[in-house]
């Protein structure tokens, strides 16, 4: 049996995927949360939320995630850093994955990936899982009901927790397994419930097929002034330095909390939702954020709450620390209709320091920005990815090296050219410790980031006394009105001072290692610019 709407030359048996049990097709919200509830899914909140468990998988395993090494990509890929599958082994995983859906019922979104039609995709969604397919409809973008009637998809995930890859036969890694084909324009996702795959999954696609339209693909929140998209910012960032924190300001307009394109016509959101951590979330730091959680249809990701009230329990980390909430842009009240922007004017790129050493704030020139992008220095927050479970310095080149397919300067000299074209002014925002390394400081107010972002965006801070960094050789801002001065200058919030200088002595001799890979690739005034 087959409900819902859909193109009735596009069903599912005419992409080849037949003898399933029973079809739904493009449900909406209450449908949704009615079947996923049937099927003991999971269970209402307050609001209408959707509360959901993930069982082992509550973060993204980026290790288990291929690439089809067909020979249209395999000049273009960047392998060092994207697990290879032979196509014999995919076309075997595809057929047992195929094999293993008979007789299964599945819910199927026809979605879009990209606020600009001139950028977008069409995305098909087809999902095990009835919240699956509510997450992803938050999202991606909604077409138009009438439009479903014409939907074709470019690409199709297939997203089937149930099923267990064989490594030997798929030539993946484990059971769990993320396979990306562009050949045959299909994802398959197997065993993991962790409803983030398949947002990121899609992410990966676009950062592959963007960039040779001219549109720099970006991990990146953004928002702009009331009233003028022209003052847009962008905030560059690896899961966990505030993305989707420092975005939903409620003096601007959202545009997106986490993945972005820039073309030469603007910004756009590649997305229609967001995907927030709930941890510690404050009704008085982040009520935008906050509010959501009890809104109908958000679903609610591995939190805990009281059985008989449902009230969430925030502290609560004992299913994860990667506890989340999924909600449509709208469900934050300033976010943007249309989801685009202007060219950015203030480029951010956060960052998560655990060594307590890098400043709240620095300016940096377009080289140091290209440095600190290819760099992509910060701390793996507990929980987003398998295995981490206490703050773990890395270098993530373009603030997400885990969802790009290609060669880290295909990104870098994209950003740089637009960057000069529209003159951007940097910034390096760390978001992570003060007063000492993890275990000995504090993570950084989140008010005193948000008043330091305000003053580089409403333009005040360029008129600041700014002093040299002796460690990184950027610009630090001397005071800022609303910021304690101390804060300022890290060195200073830490106890002992010598221990300071040796913590900073270490994350510089890091930061010269970590970028002798670029060095062959550079232009001569970054290399300038190359700390160590
Ligand atoms: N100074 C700060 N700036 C931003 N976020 C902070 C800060 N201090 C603590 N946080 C917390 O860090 C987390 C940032 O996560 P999030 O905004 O979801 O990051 P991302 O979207 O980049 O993955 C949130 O849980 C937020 O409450
Ligand atoms: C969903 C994720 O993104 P972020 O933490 O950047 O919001 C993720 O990394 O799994
Ligand atoms: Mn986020």
């Amino acid at each position: 049996m087959t409900s819902g709407r859909v193109n009735p030359q596009f069903r599912l048996e005419d992409q080849g995927i037949e003898g399933l049990g029973n079809v739904y097709y493009n449900f909406m919200e209450p449908a949704l949360i009615e079947e996923a509830i049937k099927r003991g899914e999971g269970t209402l909140g307050n609001g209408g939320a959707f509360l959901v468990t993930t069982g082992k998988f509550t973060g993204r395993s980026p290790k288990d995630k291929h690439v089809v090494k067909t020979d249209s990509v395999a000049d273009s890929i960047w392998w060092e850093n994207n697990a290879a599958m032979s196509p014999e082994g995919f076309d075997a995983l595809y057929a047992d994955m195929l094999e293993h859906m008979k007789g299964k019922d599945y819910f199927v979104q026809d979605l879009v990936g990209g606020a600009d039609p001139a950028y977008s995709i069409n995305v098909r969604m087809v999902t095990e899982l009835a919240w699956h397919n509510l997450f992803i409809r938050h999202l991606l973008r909604r077409p138009d009901r009438e439009d479903l009637n014409e939907f074709v998809a470019d690409f199709t995930v297939i997203n089937c927790p149930s099923f267990q890859a064989d490594p030997k036969k798929h030539d993946c890694r484990s059971e769990t397994v993320i396979a990306l084909n562009f050949d045959r324009k299909l994802i398959l996702i197997g065993g993991t419930e962790y409803a983030g795959e398949n947002k990121k999954s899609v992410f990966t696609l676009l950062n592959y097929l963007l960039p040779e339209k001219g549109v720099m693909p970006m991990h990146c929140s953004a928002n702009h002034a009331v009233g003028n998209p022209v003052d847009t910012a962008v905030f560059f960032g690896l899961s966990g330095t505030g993305k989707t924190t420092l975005s939903a300001d409620p003096a601007r307009v959202l545009i997106g909390d986490d993945e972005h394109g820039w073309s030469d016509r603007g910004t756009f959101n590649f997305e229609g939702g967001c995907y927030a951590k709930t941890i510690n979330l404050n009704p008085e730091a982040e009520p935008e954020i906050y509010a959501t959680t009890t809104k109908f249809a958000t679903v609610i990701e591995n939190m805990v709450f009281d059985p008989e009230t449902k009230e969430l329990d925030f502290d609560d980390d004992s299913l994860t620390a990667n506890m989340r909430c999924a909600y449509p842009l709208e469900y934050i009240s300033n976010a943007s209709k249309t989801a685009v922007g202007g060219h950015p004017k203030n480029i951010i790129m956060l960052t998560c320091d655990a060594f307590g050493v890098l400043p709240p704030i620095a300016r940096l020139t377009p080289a140091q920005a290209m440095y600190h992008f290819l760099s992509g220095f910060t701390s793996k927050v507990a929980g987003t990815e398998r295995g981490v479970t206490e703050p773990q310095p890395t270098f993530s080149t373009c603030f997400g090296a885990p969802f790009m397919p290609r060669r880290p300067e295909v990104y870098g000299n994209l950003l740089r050219e637009k960057i000069a074209q529209h003159g951007a002014t940097c910034w390096l925002v760390n978001t992570g410790w003060t007063g000492g390394a993890y275990g000995v400081g504090s993570r950084m107010p989140i008010k005193a980031t948000r008043a330091l972002l305000t003053a580089a965006l409403d333009g005040s801070l360029a008129e600041a006394e700014f002093r040299k960094d002796p460690n990184f050789g950027f610009d630090v801002p001397v005071s800022v009105p609303g910021v304690a001065e101390v804060l300022l200058d890290p060195r200073r919030t830490w106890d002992d001072q010598e221990a300071f200088d040796k913590q900073a002595a270490k994350l510089v001799q890091m930061f010269a290692e970590n970028f002798e890979q670029y060095l062959p690739f550079i232009d001569e005034d970054v290399k300038a610019v190359a700390i160590g």
